[in-house]
């Protein structure tokens, strides 16, 4: 047999003196056949099949195809040909947040935001009336849903009777500070949701860590704050803010932000007062594969309670414009190779969660599409607006139209189809009829919406 060398994978070893190490008393043959036989998989298990191998150093490119045309098989039986598309909105509310994640360069020091501060900078609030004009023009052009995530400013409150708390409160450590005081002032929540909620648009809004903002110098419980955003015109939350959900890593990469037990609890209540959920992983920084397999663990865990969890997404980490790689805390990024692994244990770990999004904002179009082969079966939206990734350094644009979407799905011989949010309104697509446009959006009538060159 010839030999094949090992591909690195860019785990930082022993760098960051971690407790959890990638190490098991289970072999990658045994790993591999319970993932054949489709029995749940243990940490030991997941560990095996995401490192190829603890008895070995670095990735076995033949072990690896075996991991991926497992998970490339259960894609197929779980969910078989249809690759599922979403006609969607990203809207960033504000960039301005001092949680300072070291992972992030969506931040900008809310202090510049202040009236009394002259110094440029490239930062955006928009007030709620704002957001619901930006809402209303891509309705018109066909969207389902708006995506909203934003920067914890902190003139935000949940609603007006939070403001009255935090006005009233002498406490220094809320983050709170008056919108009289910015150059631009962002509203509640509350306002903000209902401002989104144009006609019967799905409005996906409000992570974890944005409903620990929202109720911040309270004893408001999470099912209080979700009930009162649905109230609002929420209808699901984006399961971002997980990054890993293991406490030593968090400690490393976002010691401002909630822990993983809050983390949890907070989709727990947005299950528990009818909100769907998605959940994320934000992985190839600090952290080695035991820590990505225990959060598979935990998020496997939550959907074994709620059900909830319509999609998991894979967030590769996008490294250049970060504090993580300026402060010569990493190299670089996930490598192609832990890239398609990641994806297909995702797939085989998580065997209570139907739907696997492969992100062509963190991957471009090409590997993107590759993932689609090593178990996931969901290729995002058109999004039409960028700022996260884009400000971290990533290059692979701010939007894909849905011809781009059906030339890349039927070039790989799979099927396209529309999806909503929650995957329960599915449309085929036919590739044989243009011009491609979104149907299922309350204003969508089939003409394109968005063409764009690149
Ligand atoms: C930027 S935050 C916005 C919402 C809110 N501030 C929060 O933290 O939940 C949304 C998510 O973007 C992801 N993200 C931020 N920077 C990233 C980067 N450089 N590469 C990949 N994903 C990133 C993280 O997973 C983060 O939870
Ligand atoms: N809606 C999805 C997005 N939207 C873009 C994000 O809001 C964001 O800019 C970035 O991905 C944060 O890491 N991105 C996805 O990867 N998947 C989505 O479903
Ligand atoms: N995590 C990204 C992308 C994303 C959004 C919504 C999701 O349901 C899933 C992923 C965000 O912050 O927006
Ligand atoms: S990830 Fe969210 S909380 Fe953390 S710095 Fe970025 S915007 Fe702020």
């Amino acid at each position: 047999m010839t030999s094949v060398s090992p591909v690195q994978a860019n785990v930082p070893r022993n760098r960051f003196g971690f407790t959890h190490r990638p190490e098991t008393d289970q072999s990658f043959e045994n790993a591999v056949a319970k993932a054949r036989a489709g029995d749940r998989l243990t940490v030991a298990d997941g560990v095996e099949l995401l490192t190829t191998g603890t008895d070995r150093d670095g990735i076995d490119p033949r072990r690896k195809e075996v991991v991926l045309e497992i998970a490339d098989r259960r894609r197929e039986e779980i969910v078989g040909d249809e690759v599922t598309i979403i006609a969607n909105l990203n809207n960033n509310v504000t960039t301005a947040c001092n949680t300072g994640c070291l992972f992030c360069n969506f931040k900008d020091r809310s202090k510049q935001f202040l009236q009394d501060n002259d110094a440029a900078h490239d930062g955006f609030t928009k007030t709620p009336a704002e957001s619901r004009a930006i809402v209303a023009d891509a309705l018109d052009t066909g969207i389902y849903e708006v995506t909203s995530v934003s920067g914890l400013h902190p003139a935000f409150a949940l609603d007006d009777e939070h403001r009255e708390i935090l006005e009233a409160s002498d406490r220094g450590d809320l983050n709170y500070k008056s919108p009289e005081r910015y150059e631009k002032n962002p509203g509640t929540y509350t306002a903000q949701m209902a401002a989104m909620s144009v006609d019967d648009v799905h409005l996906h809004s409000m992570t974890p860590e944005e409903a620990y903002h929202a109720r911040r110098g309270t004893e408001w419980s999470y099912e209080a704050v979700y009930g009162r955003l649905k109230a609002a015109g929420l209808d699901s939350v984006p399961g971002t803010a997980a990054e890993i959900l293991v406490d030593e890593v968090r400690d490393v990469i976002c010691p401002g932000k909630m822990r993983t037990d809050e983390w949890m609890d907070a989709i727990e209540a947005a299950a528990d007062v009818g909100l769907s959920t998605t959940a994320t992983i934000m992985y190839g920084h600090v952290e080695n594969e035991m820590h990505r397999i225990m959060h598979l663990k935990r998020v496997r865990d939550i959907q074994d309670r709620t059900g909830v969890i319509t999609e998991f997404v894979p967030l590769s980490f996008i490294h250049p414009n970060t504090p993580l790689y300026e402060e010569g805390m990493i190299d670089d990024g996930a490598t192609t190779a832990e890239d398609e692994l990641m994806i297909a244990v995702s797939r085989l770990f998580l065997d209570n969660i139907d739907h696997i999004q492969s992100s062509w904002v963190k991957y471009g179009d090409e590997l993107g599409l590759k993932m689609l082969s090593c178990g996931a079966d969901d290729f995002m939206g058109t999004i039409l607006s960028e700022e996260i990734t884009k400000r971290a350094g990533g290059g692979y644009g701010e939007a894909r139209s849905f011809r781009e979407y059906v030339e890349m799905i039927t070039a790989i011989g799979r099927v396209p189809v529309e999806r909503s949010t929650d995957y329960t309104e599915r449309r085929e697509i036919d590739p044989t009829a243009p011009p491609f446009g979104p149907q299922l959006g309350p204003r969508a009538d089939g003409t394109p919406l968005v063409e764009h060159s690149g």
